[in-house]
């Protein structure tokens, strides 16, 4: 079974303008709301995809509410720990360009957060964890490696999508995938990635720091598959891009999701690809037609 963790969902509140005057009385010309967070992205596309998942995490008040209930509709099955705060909204402002607001989070209380651990010590040898996104302040840093102990413990792989000292500790425990993105890789080592060489240097970093997989992201610029004896890259498939939020989460779902379902490295990689674009070239995350529609059109070669 793949878990998926969200420790700090929201409504993503997709508000579009014609132009934004800061300070002044702007009217929207479109708004949508979905169930966000990483995690729970992640989820939405395995489920597009037939990869039998649970996604868990904290929700609370009447925002968690509606992600339950919507997940629920979408037939996704969900264990949350039920807390007392409200779940956060993040506002995704779209004027041409996308500004993204994204809250806070809610404070979890100590009992909140021992019910989250004892969910993740039922975890069995064989099943996935995804751990992504930002950690709600009130849990504090260092909850990812409580999270990364729970699941090491029974013997389950984890995912890392993350970023900073958070993606550099958890290395050490062998995740099985991780997926920075070509600017968060630069960052995480501090330095200027300037060619596809670097590129490369720097991601198999991350295999030497204990990494299964490394997957590079690009954006509408390719994809990079970094294995301990191969680098691949793909092509991504063109299109109109309506909407980058839950990009890299779906490219995630898709390599995960795929390699559940008992197909090879490569198939894993093209879905991947094919659903992050599949979900840039839509308003809400991907279905299952349009990632299947763009799978042949994700040319892979060997680097
Ligand atoms: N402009 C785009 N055109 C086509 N595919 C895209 C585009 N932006 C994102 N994608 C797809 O989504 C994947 C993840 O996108 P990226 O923006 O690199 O990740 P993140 O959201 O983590 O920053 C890419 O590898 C690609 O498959
Ligand atoms: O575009 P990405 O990085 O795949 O993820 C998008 C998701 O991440 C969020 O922006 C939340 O990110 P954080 O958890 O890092 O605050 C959600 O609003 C959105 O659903």
């Amino acid at each position: 079974m793949i878990y998926t963790v969200t420790l700090n969902p929201s409504i993503d509140y997709i508000v579009e303008v014609e132009f934004i005057e800061l300070g002044g009385l702007n009217r929207m010309t479109r708004d949508m709301k979905f169930p966000g967070g990483k995690g729970i992205n992640v989820s939405r596309v395995l489920n597009q995809l037939g990869a039998e998942n649970t996604a868990i995490g904290f929700l609370g008040g009447f925002t968690g509410r509606y992600i339950d209930e919507t997940l629920g509709r979408e037939g996704i099955r969900t264990d949350f720990v039920d807390i007392a705060d409200d779940t956060r909204i993040n506002v995704k402002l779209k004027h041409g360009d996308e500004t993204e607001i994204n809250g806070l989070g809610p404070v979890i209380r100590p009992e909140e957060t021992d019910a989250l651990l004892h969910k993740l010590s039922q975890l069995q040898a064989g099943d996935i964890v995804v751990l992504s996104g930002s950690v709600p302040p009130s849990l504090g840093p260092g909850f990812y490696e409580r999270l990364i102990g729970a699941c090491r413990k029974s013997g389950a792989e984890f995912v890392m999508d993350t970023t900073g000292e958070a993606l550099m500790k958890a290395l050490v425990h062998r995740p099985l995938l991780v997926k920075p993105n070509h600017h968060e890789l630069a960052e995480l080592f501090g330095v200027v990635i300037d060619s596809n060489e670097l590129l490369v240097t720097y991601g198999r970093k991350l295999l030497e720091e204990g990494a299964q997989h490394v997957l590079i992201s690009m954006a509408g610029e390719g994809a990079l598959l970094i294995t301990t004896d191969q680098v691949y890259h793909a092509n991504v498939p063109s299109g109109t891009v309506r909407n980058s939020v839950g990009a890299g989460d779906s490219m995630i779902a898709g390599f995960v999701g795929t390699l559940a379902l008992g197909k090879d490295l490569l198939e894993a990689f093209r879905t991947g690809v094919a659903s992050g674009s599949a979900t840039a070239f839509s308003d809400d995350l991907a279905v299952k037609e349009a990632i299947d529609r763009l799978i042949p059109q994700v040319n892979i070669t060997k680097w």
